[in-house]
């Protein structure tokens, strides 16, 4: 019988649906905060069921020897190395909608709250103080407020803050002008959302590019007298320039579910009067935690009962017979989407995929999820293949598949474009003999790389010592080139190098190498 350890607080109703699914459960609510107790048991268990107090770290994995599949009971995954999982073979699922609605509705009551100080008012008041005179608040209605990433939560708060009168505008990379249109929203770029809005509130994963999204810098941008909500994730603002803003009045309030340490017990936040903070309850409604016990465990006992696959991050749906075959063209197609996707900067409106030779007769629906997957993983953390045409599909991204059997100078070959307002870029690659994926192909322009884990791209201008003076930089930077490939379109027009480097570039080091004469356009890429 399959064992599962339910490591953080969940409804019982999880335990009871793992009971009547024959798997045996051990409900062990506060396990997951003692990290030395979790590494000496989790080797027994073959499900882990978390929320996001349990921290899934490499360490923990490596002494999971049993462990097939974790199960957030939430979506987000950041508590989890899903890269560290995924190496072990291990599925990481979570509940994508189970308790968005809940942690909607706790944003706008935090907005409220913020609104008219409820919390201090209510302090004042039990103290027996009456100070009527003290709170003074501001209306919401006809104020503008400014959404952050209008995924499933963020479209709900744009919603609920409809209903009251207010006006939305979002700033989403992956939020078409079709579904802005149907959430009733105005799609801005961040720098105008921070210019107009009244209220802001934070709705998007926190993965790399959106780590301190609220910096200094932002707030320096903002109006005077703004107000903050923050119920996504603490790594999204900049505490300490949070607390300058407050201190300075740039920022008339803030409150806050989230935090960068958390459990949260000594921030410099606390301390000061116009901050509201909540101990992490976005999701905490009897409603919400219900949903999310009920589907983990309905999800995790499936897996492990039967083999069957939801909401998994981190794997593909390709039968067993496919998979030898399908998995090297899997593995290229999201390769040429993570490169295309993370050389886009503005909203995209289409992909297409154009499978060539023998490829296009394979069942290439895995591909274009992976392709899918790649283009948006720099921006939507918990995307995968199985989700990843579902959003595509609800972003109102249009994608396109051209599968085309006879066969030119290569055997098989995927080209990916991405479509966006402004223009169409095209990424090609192959498979060679040895099973590893090739470009051969950007921006129409031919070349051959072997894509490696760290890369350096760069457009350049097809001019005599460039590839001199790129060297000697690179050199003084400290940065070996394992490997640099070139490749141009006529004499004297753009060039494309693709450099293979040790280590990762810092964003002054990329600075740089974008300062230097002829560079048009550089890019740290990792794969
Ligand atoms: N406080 C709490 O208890 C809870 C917090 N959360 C947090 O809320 C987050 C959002 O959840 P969902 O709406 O369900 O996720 P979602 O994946 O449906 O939406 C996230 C949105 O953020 C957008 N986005 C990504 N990068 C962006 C960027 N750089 N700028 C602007 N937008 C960007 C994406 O395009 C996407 O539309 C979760 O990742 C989780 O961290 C979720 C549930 C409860
Ligand atoms: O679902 C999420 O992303 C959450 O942040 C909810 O966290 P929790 O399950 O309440 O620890």
């Amino acid at each position: 019988m399959p064992k599962v350890l339910v490591s953080d607080k969940l409804s019982p109703t999880a335990v009871q649906i793992f009971k009547d699914n024959g798997v045996e459960v051990d409900y062990l609510p506060d396990l997951g905060k003692d990290k030395d107790k979790l590494l000496e048991v989790i080797g027994q268990y073959d499900g882990l069921a978390i929320r996001s107090a349990t921290k899934v770290t490499e360490k923990i994995l490596s002494a999971a020897t049993n462990l097939k599949v974790i199960g957030r009971a939430g979506i987000g995954v950041d508590n989890v190395d899903i890269p560290a999982a995924t190496a072990k073979g291990i599925i990481v699922m979570n509940t994508p909608f189970g308790n968005s609605i809940t942690t909607a509705e706790h944003a706008i009551s935090m907005m409220l709250s913020l609104a008219r100080q409820i919390p201090e008012a209510d302090a004042s008041t039990r103290a027996s103080k009456w100070e009527k005179n003290r709170f003074m608040g501001v209306e919401v209605t006809n104020k503008t407020l400014g959404i952050v990433g209008a995924g499933n939560i963020g479209s709900i708060v744009a919603d609920r803050a409809q209903g009251l009168k207010m006006k939305v505008i979002a700033f989403d990379p992956f939020l078409s002008p079709e579904r802005a249109l149907d959430l009733g929203v105005e799609k801005v770029e961040l720098e105008e959302l921070f210019a107009r809005a009244d209220f802001i509130t934070l709705h998007t994963p926190l993965t790399e590019q959106t780590r301190n999204i609220i910096s200094a810098d932002a707030f320096e941008t903002m109006k005077k007298g703004v107000r903050i909500v923050n119920c996504a994730r603490g790594g999204l603002i900049d505490e300490a320039a949070l607390a300058e803003a407050l201190k300075s009045g740039k920022v008339a309030g803030a409150a806050l579910d989230v935090f960068l340490e958390e459990p949260a017990v000594d921030n410099p936040l606390f301390g000061l009067p116009n901050v509201i903070c909540t101990p992490h309850l976005g999701a905490s409604t009897t409603e919400a935690q219900e949903n999310v016990a009920l589907q983990v465990a309905e999800q995790i006992s499936a897996y492990l009962m039967t083999g069957e696959i939801t909401n998994a991050l981190n794997f593909p749906s390709i039968s067993a017979e496919e998979a030898p075959r399908l998995t090297p063209f899997v593995k290229l197609a999201e390769m040429l989407g993570s490169f295309a996707g993370q050389l886009t900067e503005t909203s995209i409106k289409g992909i297409r995929v154009e499978y060539e030779g023998a490829v296009a007769a394979l069942n290439t629906r895995p591909m274009t999820a992976a392709a899918l997957t790649g283009v948006m993983k720099p921006l939507l953390a918990d995307v995968n293949m199985v989700s990843a045409p579902a959003i595509a599909k609800e972003r109102g991204i249009q994608v396109e598949t051209v599968n085309r059997e006879q066969q030119g100078a290569y055997e098989s070959y995927i080209r990916l474009t991405v479509i966006t307002e402004r223009q169409e870029r095209s990424v090609a690659g192959t498979i060679f003999g040895n099973g590893k994926p090739r470009v051969i192909q950007v921006k129409s322009i031919n070349m051959e790389a072997e894509l490696a884990p760290n890369m350096l791209y760069i457009t350049n201008e097809d001019k005599p010592g460039f590839i001199g003076r790129l060297g000697t930089l690179l050199g003084q930077l400290g940065i070996n080139i394992a490997n640099f490939n070139l490749g141009r379109l006529d004499v004297g027009s753009d060039a494309i190098a693709l450099v293979t480097i040790d280590g990762v570039l810092d964003e002054d080091q990329l600075k740089q190498i974008t300062a230097l004469e002829g560079v048009k356009q550089a890019k740290s890429l990792r794969f």
